[in-house]
């Protein structure tokens, strides 16, 4: 059992709460262990947040960022089950995934006003954030650079059929509270190099921190250290986790996710007259009906198929009766959705 004073601690500010209380209390980790929250991973040792301080320990067993686990006698005795997991895949020839970060809520998904033709990327980081179990939310950066921003914001939200998108310049400020409010618990930005990633976690982190990389921080011997700092408080609540290893990413075993984010796509095909329709040739096929009808942009079709080529459709497949529960879910987004086709193409 673990020991944890909830008085004076700074764990909630890092995201701790009472069920991650109740996690701990019922973990196997022997007495003394004490909880905090991994803020960086190496070969070999992680480096946990506790009240006590940054401390580094031992993992037992594979940790990312982002996980809260129990340390006892530098070593991390437990790690508490994972709320979501963002991973991507492995670099080629490997088979499993690398998990980013643990116990993210929300995935900030930046795109650079300027450079929205490149919307297949859009799609894909939308689709693994709601793999990993977070939220995702689309901000167009740069602002200040756009002439046609409702034009813009509304090609977005076309590619992301349920997503919150949000238009931000660290220029002028504008938007910057609203992707405050839209960082719900712990929050991640993703996005291409140069999409104004590090500037907008300044602004949100209303400091420098990130441009200077490093910061002049006490370690719990009370000596003066420069430390990267990979998991940084909020001053609106939550916290924002800046990895490198999060910036750029693939799709695998991302099917749900997939599917998530073409919602429009998977509702349309459960009307093809054939349930396993390819959507090449065959009679009925509603997928193809649509694009023809407008109703579906033949690109956005192109791009599902593309992601569900390069993830693994045998894994969606095996459980067809979740996936149709999870169809059932998104039909009133993608409803909404299929109107807002047909209203732009008149
Ligand atoms: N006009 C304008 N420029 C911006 C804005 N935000 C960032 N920039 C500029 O865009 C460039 C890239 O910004 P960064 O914040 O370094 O982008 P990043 O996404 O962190 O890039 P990587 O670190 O390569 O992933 C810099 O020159 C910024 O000054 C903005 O809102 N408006
Ligand atoms: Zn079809």
């Amino acid at each position: 059992m673990f020991s944890h004073s909830t008085h004076d601690s700074v764990l909630p500010t890092y995201g701790w709460d009472s069920s991650w209380e109740q996690l701990a209390l019922s973990s196997d980790a022997p007495a003394g262990s004490v909880p905090g929250r991994v803020a960086r991973v190496d070969r070999g040792r992680v480096d946990v947040l506790t009240d006590t301080g940054r401390v580094h320990a031992a993992p037992r067993s594979a940790c990312a960022v982002g996980d809260w686990v129990l340390v006892h006698d530098g070593v991390v005795a437990a790690v508490l089950p994972r709320r979501t997991t963002l991973a991507r895949a492995a670099a080629s020839g490997r088979s499993e995934a690398q998990v980013l970060a643990a116990n993210v809520d929300t995935v900030l998904v930046t795109v650079p006003a300027g450079s929205t033709s490149r919307v297949g990327r859009v799609e894909r980081l939308v689709a693994l954030a709601w793999e990993s179990g977070a939220t995702p939310v689309l901000v167009l950066t740069k602002i200040d650079r756009c002439d046609d921003l409702a034009g813009v914001l509304a090609e977005l939200a076309l590619a992301a059929p349920g997503v919150e998108v949000v238009g931000v310049s660290a220029v002028t400020g504008e938007g910057v509270d609203a992707v405050a409010g839209a960082a719900q618990g712990t929050t991640v930005l993703v996005g291409p190099s140069g999409a104004g990633k590090s500037t907008l976690a300044n602004a949100l982190l209303g400091t420098d921190l990130l441009a200077v990389g490093a910061v002049r921080a006490v370690d719990d011997k009370g000596r003066h250290t420069t430390v990267h700092r990979e998991l940084l408080p909020l001053p609106t609540g939550g916290v924002l986790v800046d990895t490198p290893g999060l910036r750029a990413v693939g799709v695998r075993d991302a099917a749900e996710g997939i599917d998530r984010a073409f919602a429009d796509v998977v509702d349309l095909a459960e009307h093809c007259r054939f349930a396993d329709c390819a959507h090449e040739h065959e009679p009925g096929c509603a997928v193809r009906a649509a694009v023809d009808a407008d109703e579906l942009p033949g690109r956005r079709f192109e791009a599902y198929r593309k992601l569900r080529r390069e993830d693994e459709w045998a894994a969606a497949r095996t459980d067809a009766r979740l996936a149709s529960e999870r169809r059932a879910r998104w039909k009133q987004v993608t409803k909404d959705q299929r109107a807002r086709y047909r209203a732009r193409g008149r």
